[in-house]
């Protein structure tokens, strides 16, 4: 089948934002799709505007059009799916993933036309799976994945500038009791009012975790012992007087719950097993000696 349809109006009623230039960079084609992504009517930029203008540099420019050109980068004239960022009219970064093709002419480089997919939908989906992946559902708090990201991170970050680590391990002592005497729901309102607690206490560099089940740590970094023993303290004292089941409160129903706190310290350069085993064996420490009580590793 035949469709008779002209240049122009194929661009035109392209669903995906075109942007040609000319060989100095000027902006020759603009579609109505453009117009959207960007915010410019074509009568403002064809002609007037240069494409370095709507990259975020000039060095993202020039990069672009090295990627089509030069041959010791496979260029072959054209550059496919390649994520980078447009300037909008406000200037605000908009995520595109650019297609381009140069135009060649008797030889001679004439310019290029480029198609700037929209990413901004997928970068939020992105953005939302990847805090997905890394946040525990229920307390909102850190998951487990992530915190042996972070403690590694940090672990190579105060061995290489100094200073101290220091890690907090808090398990539930009498957590049990809550969901087989007062049920599941029960116990999740516990774990997410810790995840309150901690996310409130912590000051910005400081992140909790829930690590599983119901025990959870906080990394402190640029932190010593007895500073993360404060904090430990601190915790366990808000949790006290705020769980209605802890052993400050009269729930009257018997049930008791608090928290057994262990404290480790690390100049970075340990094994991260080595240093959640210390914070984990405080902990037990801690548990082992009634709980409701905070304790260091002790060597
Ligand atoms: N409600 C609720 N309970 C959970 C969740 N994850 C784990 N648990 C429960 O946490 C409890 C953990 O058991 P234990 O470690 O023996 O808890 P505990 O009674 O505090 O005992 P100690 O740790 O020895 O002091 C179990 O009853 C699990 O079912 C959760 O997401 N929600």
């Amino acid at each position: 089948m035949h469709i008779n349809i002209n240049q122009a109006e194929l661009i035109s009623i392209c669903p995906d934002p075109v942007i040609a230039i000319n060989r100095h960079g000027a902006i020759s084609v603009f579609n109505p799709a453009a117009e959207n992504l960007l915010g410019y009517a074509a009568d403002q930029v064809i002609g007037t505007m240069n494409i370095r203008e709507i990259y975020p540099g000039e060095d993202e420019a020039r990069k672009i059009k090295r990627l089509m050109m030069d041959a010791e980068l496979q260029g072959v004239g054209r550059v496919e799916g390649y994520e980078t960022y447009v300037l909008n009219s406000k200037r605000e970064r908009v995520p595109i993933r650019l297609s381009a093709a140069v135009l060649m002419k008797e030889g001679q480089y004439r310019g290029s036309v480029g198609f700037f997919h929209d990413m901004t939908r997928q970068k939020v989906l992105e953005t939302s799976l990847l805090k997905q992946s890394i946040t525990d559902e229920l307390t909102g708090l850190f998951n487990q994945r992530h915190f042996y990201v972070q403690v590694a991170r940090e672990m190579v970050r105060t061995s290489r500038y100094g200073g101290e680590l220091s890690l907090v391990c808090i398990d539930l002592d009498g957590f049990k009791r809550v969901n087989d005497n007062l049920g599941h729901l029960e116990g999740d309102q516990i774990l997410r009012q810790i995840g309150n607690i901690l996310t409130d206490g912590m000051r910005g560099s400081d992140q909790a975790f829930r690590y599983g089940g119901d025990e959870f740590m906080i990394l402190l970094p640029s932190t010593s012992l007895d500073e993360a023993l404060l904090l430990g303290n601190r915790v366990r004292e808000l949790f006290n007087s705020e769980c209605v089941y802890s052993p400050d409160s009269q729930s009257g129903n018997g049930i008791v719950v608090s928290m057994s706190v262990g404290v480790s310290n690390s100049a970075g350069g340990d094994p991260v097993d080595y240093f959640v085993k210390k914070a984990d064996m405080a902990m037990y420490n801690a548990k082992q000696s009634g709980g409701d009580c905070v304790k260091s590793f002790a060597g």
